[in-house]
């Protein structure tokens, strides 16, 4: 009720245990805190707070213009409405090494389990679409040994995410990868691989646990869970899935109220009012102050 009762502190630890469990963790985008509830209620491992969702839900297209504290104070309501651990998207860490150190601090305080820390140069984009470049490697280390020296909680995951195979290549990703590490990365994230192949080579090069990013329409394939199990992956984010999914079927709702009048047809899509109070966990609040429980369905 309220939020979560599980502490940051020990969702960090259940993270850190997924990871070491050797098991594939999946964790799909809340597009908000509801969602991000409904994600642990389906029995998923996590939570991921995509930065391309939350420039969408602004109406933002994902290009660096969303801010620090926009995306701490986000990311904080999704963390706190869900007892899975919760990762953030930190783009480039928001500046300058000092900047991200205190960008790690503010994603401490909020609540998340973990965040990533990119290489691309600022203005960041989607890592799936062309055009983008990466900063030399220096500037990439310093980022990270920034927000590894930043953070207070060492079970705070710092992972490491390189754009540089679009750029240079997948030996470059390798180089990168492993530089990544010994600058003190927890994890890696090598963004916009090609397929099974790619992710295999990465995997042979570094010993840190490696997350896929299997976002729909972009550079790399699909691959499901057993693949990605197969290959050794640790953590599989699907970051815009159920943004999409929302978006596709308000796009096909409106369509039909405007063509039939009604949404009457449309009932059996729709989350129920009693779906709806179970996942708010509206019971909780009666058995709190039974003033606030007095509507019968
Ligand atoms: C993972 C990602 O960074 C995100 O913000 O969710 C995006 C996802 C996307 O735009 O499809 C990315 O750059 O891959
Ligand atoms: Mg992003």
């Amino acid at each position: 009720m309220l939020y979560a009762s599980t502490t940051a502190a020990d969702k960090r630890v259940a993270l850190r245990d997924g990871l070491a469990s050797g098991r594939l963790l999946q964790l799909p985008g809340a597009f908000n805190p509801l969602s991000a509830r409904l994600i642990e209620a389906k029995g998923f491992d996590g939570v991921y707070v995509s930065g391309a969702v939350l420039s969408a839900d602004l109406g933002l297209p994902d290009i660096g213009l969303t801010t620090a504290t926009e995306v701490t104070v986000r990311a904080g309501q999704i963390a706190r409405m869900t007892g899975l651990p919760a990762i953030v998207d930190a783009d480039t860490g928001f500046g300058e090494p000092m900047n991200v150190a205190r960008t790690v601090q503010g994603l401490e305080d909020a609540g998340l389990a973990g965040c990533h820390i990119e290489d691309q140069v600022n203005p960041k984009r989607c890592g799936h679409l062309d055009g983008k470049t990466v900063v030399d490697e220096d500037t990439a280390l310093k980022r990270i040994r920034a927000a590894v020296d930043g953070r207070r909680d060492p079970n705070f995951l710092v992972m490491a995410r390189t754009d540089i195979r679009a750029v240079d290549g997948l030996a470059a990703t390798i180089d990168r990868a492993k530089a990544l590490v010994d600058a003190g990365a927890d994890a890696i994230f090598p963004e916009a691989l090609t397929g099974p192949e790619e992710f295999a080579a990465v995997r042979a090069a570094v010993d840190v646990p490696l997350l896929a990013n299997m976002t729909e329409f972009g550079k790399g394939q699909l691959l499901t869970r057993q693949q990605l199990e197969d290959l050794g992956i640790n953590l599989v984010i699907y970051p815009v899935t159920l943004l999409r999914l929302a978006m596709g079927a308000a796009m096909a709702g409106l369509d039909t109220i405007r063509a039939e009048g009604t949404q009457s047809g449309l009932l059996d899509r729709m989350q129920t009012r009693a779906e709806l109070y179970e996942l708010l966990d509206y019971e909780a609040y009666g058995q709190f102050d039974t003033d606030v429980f007095n509507f019968r369905l």
